[in-house]
């Protein structure tokens, strides 16, 4: 068996407990997913990571089944039903989108890894993971209901996980009688798109629904509005430029054993070239970064001889036990990259109406911070000598604070990283790094 399908269903077998039915009915998908669409991954179409983002509920999962619909049909994709993509069975029970899916398509323009990103609260934390590998979002919202709160949660997160430009879908118009109604949520859309520092007069806004394009209906407001959509994609979100001269480094988002060959990471490559059966370092968690050699590496399912910038990879890892390698560490080029502890962080801390805390909160708190695919408890204090320590300063949600953060494990950061501080299932900050102390 080829290390790619290996790798394809072991991700799969440990992702969800899935019935031995499911499992052989996910085993047949992967088989006529690589008989029917010989795409798989080659370098001829420039390659972009996007996502559906927005509110429970307002049709993300729906919308992605359609465009993998709508692209099968041209031969871009392969058909991934809604059941396919919202699999594991814990999700099915409760209706809702538990785990980020990968889904892969191209229109005629270039190559897309789409994450279909959960809209619930509770699971914000997948998506601050899924979203920090989007170079642009579709960002779906129901005319029906207008914006919500995660719908302007999910634009705030985008942009600071680096989203620059963002496409809307305004879904269900099916389902709405009132022409006014939709100008309004479009109105809406433009406004709150500015309000969060994109481009919201420019900003594409494609008006369709997802369900009648899924199901073969009302093309007018079906299947063409996918197209559009797509087009919109293709043409508003800029090709990423990737930093391919950059040392390599690449952020440990899951890790897993294939029997008889060895430990695999896997994750988005953030910059450089990795040529297989080189050294590298894997940095993080630990006081000594560990030295290994990466014997295979798989891209889009596919075994490569190289892995870089903007790449979903997984690399074998030689004679690495599974249980050293941890999320959040990072995989870089020797000597490149070193963890710390401590920094200095300019933060802003965000208000009720933006999902935040409802009251301030001292020196010394202590919330969970995100970073790349790592969380890590944190410790927050004012700067010694500063004039909010003398006086012993409360901090307000819709404040900027310039603050010193201590995290309990050190983690591979450097300046100018953007990071996310969460509280109890919700983000209650974002911040910079200003200046590494330790
Ligand atoms: N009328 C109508 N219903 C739709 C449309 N698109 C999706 N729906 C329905 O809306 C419900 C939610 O759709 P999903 O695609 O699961 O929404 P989601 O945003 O992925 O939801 P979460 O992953 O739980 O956040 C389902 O019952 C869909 O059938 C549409 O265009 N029109
Ligand atoms: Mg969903």
């Amino acid at each position: 068996m080829s290390f790619a399908r290996t790798l394809l269903q072991t991700t799969r077998a440990l992702r969800s407990n899935a019935s031995p039915v499911q499992q052989a009915l996910n085993n047949k998908l992967f088989y006529n997913a690589t008989r029917n669409y010989a795409v798989a991954f080659t370098r001829d179409k420039p390659h972009v990571n996007i996502g559906t983002i927005g509110h429970v509920d307002h049709g993300k999962t729906t919308l992605t089944a359609a465009i993998t619909k709508r692209q099968a049909e041209k031969g871009f994709a392969n058909y991934l039903a809604y059941d396919a993509i919202d699999k594991a069975p814990e999700e099915r029970k409760r209706g809702i989108t538990i785990s980020t899916a990968h889904i892969e398509y191209q229109t005629d323009n270039r190559h897309y890894a789409h994450v279909d990103c959960p809209g619930h609260a509770d699971y914000i934390k997948n998506m601050i993971t899924g979203a920090a590998s989007m170079d642009g979002a579709i960002i779906v919202v129901a005319a029906s209901d207008g914006q919500m709160p995660q719908t302007r949660e999910h634009l705030l997160l985008a942009r600071q996980v680096g989203v620059k430009r963002i496409v809307v879908f305004v879904n269900k118009v099916d389902a709405v009688e009132d022409k006014e109604m939709l100008e309004l949520v479009e109105m809406e859309m433009r406004e709150l798109l500015s309000s969060y520092g994109f481009e919201g007069d420019e900003t594409p806004i494609i008006l369709g629904s997802a369900l009648c394009s899924l199901e073969g209906r009302e093309p007018e407001i079906g299947e063409k509005k996918v197209d559009e959509l797509l087009e919109a994609v293709d043409t508003w979100i800029p090709t990423p430029e990737r930093q391919l001269e950059k040392p390599f480094l690449m952020s440990v988002e899951d890790v897993f054993s294939i029997p008889g060959r060895g430990t695999v990471a896997s994750g988005r490559v953030e910059r450089g070239v990795l040529k297989k059966d080189s050294e590298v370092e894997l940095v993080g968690k630990n006081n000594a970064p560990i030295r290994t050699k990466v014997t295979d590496i798989e891209t889009f399912k596919k075994s490569c001889d190289e892995s870089r910038a903007g790449d979903n990879s997984g690399l074998l890892l030689r004679g690495v036990k599974r249980e050293d390698v941890l999320r959040g560490m990072i995989i870089a080029k020797p000597g490149t990259s070193k963890a710390h502890r401590r920094f200095l962080t300019s933060m802003y801390v965000l208000t009720k109406e933006e999902g935040g805390r409802h009251t301030g909160f001292h020196t010394n708190y202590k919330p969970q911070l995100f970073i790349r695919t790592a969380d890590e408890a944190a410790h927050l204090t004012w700067a010694e000598g500063s004039a909010e320590e003398k006086e012993d300063k409360m901090v307000m949600p819709g404040d900027n604070v310039e603050m010193v953060c201590e995290i309990h494990k050190p983690l591979a950061i450097e300046q100018g990283q953007r990071f996310n501080v969460r509280e109890g299932g919700r983000t209650v900050a974002t911040g910079l790094i200003t200046r590494i102390l330790e």
